[in-house]
């Protein structure tokens, strides 16, 4: 079996991290972020986005789907525990849920309510 050095978060490291993942948060020991979207087709698009990033990275999400949302949570099995893997692949989801077209771009992003 493949080796790990799944590095387990102190709570003040943790808390450092959540800073800059607005909308995280750690409930029952998780790393969790729940996503808004404008209806069933984006949260299947959502849901599918984030299952490529996460094969990409070979460490994978549970994943709740809604109607109008996606929960996202995290955990390292190995050790029960939020990990430096846990928190890099939240910024990796993060990344390509929230992306839009910055301004100046010339492409116009989509028309109506996004997900949040
Ligand atoms: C070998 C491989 O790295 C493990 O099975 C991975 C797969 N994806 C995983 N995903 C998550 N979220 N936690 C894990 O501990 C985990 N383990």
């Amino acid at each position: 079996m493949e080796k790990h050095n799944d590095v387990v978060l102190s709570q003040a490291d943790l808390e450092k991290e959540l800073k800059t993942l607005p909308g995280w948060e750690v409930r029952d020991g998780w790393l969790r972020r729940k996503y808004v979207t404008p209806g069933w087709p984006h949260t299947m698009l959502l849901a599918n986005a984030i299952a490529y990033v996460a094969e990409a990275a070979y460490h994978h999400p549970d994943l709740e789907l809604g109607y109008a949302q996606v929960v996202v949570k995290l955990q390292t099995h190995r050790v029960k525990a939020i990990s430096d893997s846990d928190i890099a692949l939240a910024k990796a989801i993060d990344r390509v849920a929230m992306w839009k077209p910055e301004d100046g771009s010339p492409l116009t992003g989509y028309p109506k309510t996004w997900v949040k």
